[in-house]
């Protein structure tokens, strides 16, 4: 009999997810989900609202049962198991502390053993959260960062073989979260603990996370690196999703080239296309590159300038493609480039699209 690789996979991973399906009615807001995080890695849900990231969070925490599939935990199948079977330590959006509590009491709260033993516990944690010395206060005299940092503790108070964080850092305010983003990855490696956090925030995602599972609509449309998702989109969903995104429509000719418009385009060796396909072409705004004179060569074209908008620390150029029926393009400058180039309105200016910079499409996966 064939092996089944779901099930081998579940038994080895620290978290295996096989089969997972979730409805609420007739509404299907899981289908099929297939996942095994290995121990002491740092895996991010991402998605939009509605995606079912906080179903499959809640139902690996046992808080909501899937209707079809299994859940393993380091080897162990916890399907059936309730919430305080599995081992975990789970932080909420909202802080969720005990408004009557100490911070103390809020963190020794799900331990057992002798008092002086918690005690000592807290005072741990709390080093371990640089929020020594806050013991006896109560949680409307912390703020939102303080809460959720002990929240975290708490979280880790019985030192949990998994991590599961729900959205922990979009209360917070920008600054907040930045810092505190650092916080968690770095306590998470240091404590080697299997993490899984739910965000929508893309960034929050690509600076955290070892693995990224794309979802949308209640499916995984994509899992890897930071750097996969980024850099390989493997739908049209997931680069438009995380990042910016130009798209070129345009037919494979001979040559290994792409006709858009009046321009072909030289297409990366590795683009398995077949001459008359009907593509779309994909480049991130950072990759294209402004000349600050035409020079003719491969994949360089004259664009006009429309509009220019300052994000703090680069320019989004908004340019127009004559040769490719006006195709409007978004090119991302850096501020040096920027003051290289002295740019106006209606400017005509020379771009590379460089073949490796460039993505294949076929239509069906660009839908
Ligand atoms: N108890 C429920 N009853 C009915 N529908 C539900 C229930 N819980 C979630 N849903 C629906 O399932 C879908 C997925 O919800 P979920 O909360 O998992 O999304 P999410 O990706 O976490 O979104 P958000 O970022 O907005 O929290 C949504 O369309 C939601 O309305």
């Amino acid at each position: 009999m064939k092996a089944d690789p779901v099930i081998h996979l579940t038994q080895t991973a620290a978290l295996g997810l096989g089969g997972i399906s979730k409805r609420f009615g007739s509404f299907s807001a899981l289908r099929d989900i297939e996942l095994a995080v290995h121990k002491g890695e740092f895996v991010c849900l991402l998605g939009p609202s509605g995606c079912g990231k906080t179903t499959l969070l809640r139902i690996i925490a046992g808080l909501d049962s899937a209707d079809t599939g299994r859940i393993t935990m380091h080897g162990k199948d916890v399907t059936h198991l309730p919430p305080a079977k599995r081992d975990y330590g789970i932080v909420f959006q909202s802080y969720a502390l005990f408004p009557n509590l100490t911070v103390t009491q809020n963190i020794a709260y799900g331990l057992k053993g002798r008092r002086q033993d918690q005690r000592q516990r807290v005072t741990e944690l709390l080093s371990l959260i640089d929020l020594a010395g806050i013991e006896d206060r109560y949680p409307n005299q912390l703020s939102g960062g303080q809460q959720q940092r002990v929240a975290l503790a708490r979280a880790l108070a019985t030192s949990p073989g998994l991590l599961l964080l729900d959205e922990p850092l979009s209360a917070l305010d920008a600054r907040v979260r930045e810092h505190l983003r650092r916080e968690i990855r770095s306590l998470q490696q240091r404590l080697g603990i299997t993490t899984i956090m739910v965000t929508h925030d893309q960034e929050e995602a690509l600076t955290m996370a070892d693995r990224i599972v794309v979802m949308n609509h209640g499916v995984i449309e994509q899992i890897g690196t930071p750097e996969d998702i980024y850099a390989r989109p493997q739908s049209r969903f997931v680069a438009e999703f995380v990042g910016r995104a130009n798209w070129l429509p345009g037919v494979v000719e001979a040559g290994h080239c792409v006709r858009t418009g009046d321009v072909s385009l030289q297409l990366p060796d590795s683009a398995a296309v077949k001459t008359g396909d009907a593509v779309q072409l994909f480049i991130r705004p950072e990759a294209i590159s402004i000349e600050a004179r035409w020079q003719g060569g491969r994949n360089a074209v004259l664009a006009q300038l429309i509009s220019q908008e300052l994000l703090g620390g680069f320019c989004r150029l908004t340019l127009s493609v004559p040769a490719m029926g006006n195709l409007n393009l978004i090119a991302d400058v850096s501020r040096p480039t920027l003051a290289q180039l002295r740019l106006d309105q209606g400017q005509r200016l020379p771009l590379t699209l460089s073949p490796a910079a460039l993505r294949v499409f076929t239509d069906e996966a660009a839908a």
